[in-house]
Order: C-alpha cells, then structure tokens, then sequence
C-alpha cells in the first residue's frame, strides 16, 4: 500500500520539555489511523506539528510523496490536509451553509470587485459553492439545518458540521481531534458510522485522536500509542491493544 502520510523521527520540545521526541509514523492510502495515548502524551502536539501550528525541532512530513515540513498552516491546508478540534470551532454566528463555504474558499474564486458589482461570474460561483456545500451537507443529513445559526444545532450535528468544513477544503488526509469528546453513548455510535462512510465514500485518509477505546477498536485499522511524546507500540488495532505494556501504561490506568 501506499503511503498518504510519512513521519520520520519528527521532535519538537517545550523550554526544557521534550514533547515529542523521534515520532516515526506511516499511514497508507485510505487507512482509517488512530493516535492513543494518556493525556498529556503529546498527541495534540503531533497535530499540531503536522498542520504547521508549530514547526518541528527534527524530522520530515511527507504527504503524497510531498515533503511538507515547516509550510504554513494555511499552506499544508493547501496541500491537503484538514483537521477538527478538540472543542469545535465553528464559526457560530454564521449558517450552517456558510460554515461550508468558508471551506470551499480554497478551490473557487471571483475577486472582490467581481463581489462588490455581484458581476456574472461572481454569481455563477457563488451558485456553484451553494451547491456544492448543499451536497455535502446532504452527506452529513444536514441540508434541512442549512439557514440555521451553527451554534443552534445540537453537539453531534456541529461534531459533523465541523467534519464537513474540513471535506470542503477536498483533503487527502483528514486530521480528527477527540471527535468524541463530550458525546453520549448514541451519538459516538452515530459519529462512528458517519466516519466510517466519510472514508467510504471520500475514499478518505483518516487519522484520528480519541480516548474512547469503543471507537477505537470499533473502526480504527491501525494505531499508534503514544506515551511521553515516544511511540510505545504501534500496529493493527487488536494486536496494539492486547500488548502488555500499553495496558500498563494505558489501558490499565
Ligand atoms: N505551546 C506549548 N508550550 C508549552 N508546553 C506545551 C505546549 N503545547 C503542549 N505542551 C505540553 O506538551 C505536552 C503534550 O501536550 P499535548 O496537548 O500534545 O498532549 P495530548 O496527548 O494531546 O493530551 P490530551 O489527551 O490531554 O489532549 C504536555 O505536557 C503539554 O503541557
């Protein structure tokens, strides 16, 4: 298989603390990858190091055979990478079908005076992204929310809004920051399946951070444990989990 995402001994430390030292990760084409860990490990860190937050001490990230370490964030985005946030950032004054097209930015274009003079080509892209965010909101069986404000919608809805944002962009690899976090039972089973049929029908790169072990072991291929900015173990799910020194230093916690 090939690989979408490459991490080589990538490092990066804080003042005196070494948040991420020697991280080596691959990720095939189409994998669905889970990053785990206890908190505190550096997995946010390694996002960030990914998406250009923050800029690595050591090491290479290559995404599609393209080297990507040290470019902007906004660069990277470009590239092909779009990630989600631990606590959802939506821009909650606007609609639910304008959060989309704040995505869809980096592939249409009409320039401001076109904007300002509503010119015809402006308005044939601005029909264009409308449909095209509809699509995607019809994806997520969100199209009915389309006029609402996003912070109406309830907590799992703006979870898969922010997760269509990020498909807006047309990503080879989506990042996903605890897309768990703060869900109940039924709508982690719900996000479960909305992530899986996003890697189905996107034909989607998956990497994502979650504590829910249900997740986790219920879609994630591979993972990679994390544990003192260090890799503990690393391979197929089952094998990962059931190895001694992950229960002790997480499981088991
Ligand atoms: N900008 C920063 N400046 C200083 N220290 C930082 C910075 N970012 C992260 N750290 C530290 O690096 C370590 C790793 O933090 P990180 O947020 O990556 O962990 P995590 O595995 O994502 O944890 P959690 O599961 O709690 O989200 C922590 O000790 C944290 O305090």
């Amino acid at each position: 298989m090939e690989n979408m995402l490459e991490v080589k001994n990538l490092s990066i430390s804080f003042g005196g603390l070494r948040a991420v030292s020697e991280f080596d990760m691959n990720i095939g084409k189409g994998q669905l990858y889970g990053l785990i860990g206890p908190n505190g490990a550096g997995k946010t860190t390694i996002f960030n190091l990914l998406t250009g937050v923050y800029k690595p001490d050591e090491g290479i990230v290559k995404l599609d055979g393209q080297d990507i370490t040290g470019k902007k964030t906004i660069d990277i985005n470009k590239a092909g990478i779009a990630r989600t946030f631990q606590n959802i950032r939506l821009f909650s004054q606007m609609s639910v079908l304008d959060n989309v097209k704040v995505g869809l930015h980096n592939h249409y274009h009409y320039n401001t005076l076109e904007g300002i003079l509503r010119l015809p080509r402006y308005r044939k892209v601005e029909k264009e992204m409308n449909e095209r965010a509809m699509e995607l909101l019809k994806v997520f069986d969100l199209e009915k929310d389309a006029e609402y404000l996003a912070s109406n919608l309830p907590y799992g809805q703006q979870r898969k809004l922010e997760i269509a944002r990020a498909l807006a962009t047309d990503p080879k690899l989506l990042l996903l920051d605890e897309p768990a976090a703060g869900m109940n039972p039924n709508e982690t089973k719900e996000l479960m399946e909305t992530i899986s049929f996003v890697r189905e029908h996107f034909n989607m790169t998956i990497l994502l951070i979650e504590h829910d072990m249900k997740l986790v072991s219920g879609i994630c291929e591979e993972l990679t444990v994390l544990n003192f900015g260090k890799v503990l173990a690393q391979g197929p799910t089952a094998e990962v989990l059931n190895d001694p020194q992950v229960i002790t230093a997480y499981l088991g916690e």
